[in-house]
């Protein structure tokens, strides 16, 4: 599957490149991606459709190397000196990985640190991100006693405290209201506005126009 996605306005200067080459992946014991190859460079953002156990989210982990790769490869270029393509990427799955009797504030402290924001210029302070998906005034809130749409929120915010170039998003927008989902897509085209990329999984429009698509075919 070949696709080349258009190119809005990248930061240039130091541009990554996500290169998946004749990819394949089995999942107990039986194939279910072969021959996946695209190209996406900095300020690019895929999404990656089709139908129910096609293999969206399978594609999503075997480039986050959480899958192992039954044939071809994932290569992550430019995206730092020495960076391993697991520390370059956000990958955003079904599970908010918050501790719930910490604040949201006291949660994206904790996932900033531990991923290194102060390494790069371009992470937010935690107010600014909470800011981006709408969740200002839950900043002291417990994580346990927010709302799905909210504490799906906060699981996007923390894409913005660290910043790093890859985002893997799983479903993305799952029980967020429109105004949240507009504001996800602002903060999905800042991250291509500043070189960074986007493989999203999704089955609803993720407001991002200018985003190549990879339809994954073979329906289960
Ligand atoms: N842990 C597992 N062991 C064996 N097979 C699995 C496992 N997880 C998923 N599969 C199979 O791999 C295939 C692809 O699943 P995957 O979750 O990637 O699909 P998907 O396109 O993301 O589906 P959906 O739209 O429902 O989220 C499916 O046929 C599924 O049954």
């Amino acid at each position: 599957m070949e696709t080349s996605p258009h190119r809005p306005h990248a930061d240039r200067q130091t541009v990554p490149r996500l290169k998946v080459e004749n990819l394949a992946v089995a999942r107990g014991g039986r194939p279910v991606l072969s021959g996946v190859n695209f190209l996406l460079s900095g300020g690019e953002a895929l999404v990656v459709t089709g139908r129910n156990g096609v293999g969206k989210s399978t594609l999503l982990r075997a480039i986050a190397g959480l899958l192992p790769h039954s044939g071809g490869t994932v290569a992550l270029e430019g995206a730092g000196e020495d960076q391993e393509l697991a520390q370059a990427t956000h990958y955003l799955a079904h599970a908010d990985g918050m501790k719930a009797a910490l604040t949201v504030r006291e949660n994206l402290d904790f996932w900033g640190n531990y991923l290194g924001r102060a390494e790069d210029r371009r992470s937010r302070p935690v107010a600014e991100a909470l800011a981006a998906v709408g969740l200002s005034h839950a900043l002291d809130a417990p994580f346990g006693a927010l709302s799905a749409g909210q504490k799906r929120r906060a699981a996007l915010a923390r894409l913005l405290v660290a910043f790093r170039p890859l985002w893997l998003l799983d479903e993305p927008l799952t029980a967020l209201d429109r105004g949240s989902r507009e504001k996800f897509a602002a903060a999905m085209r800042a991250h291509c506005a500043l070189g960074g990329l986007i493989v999203a999984a999704t089955h609803e429009p993720l407001g991002l126009e200018e985003a190549g698509e990879l339809a994954l075919g073979a329906p289960q």
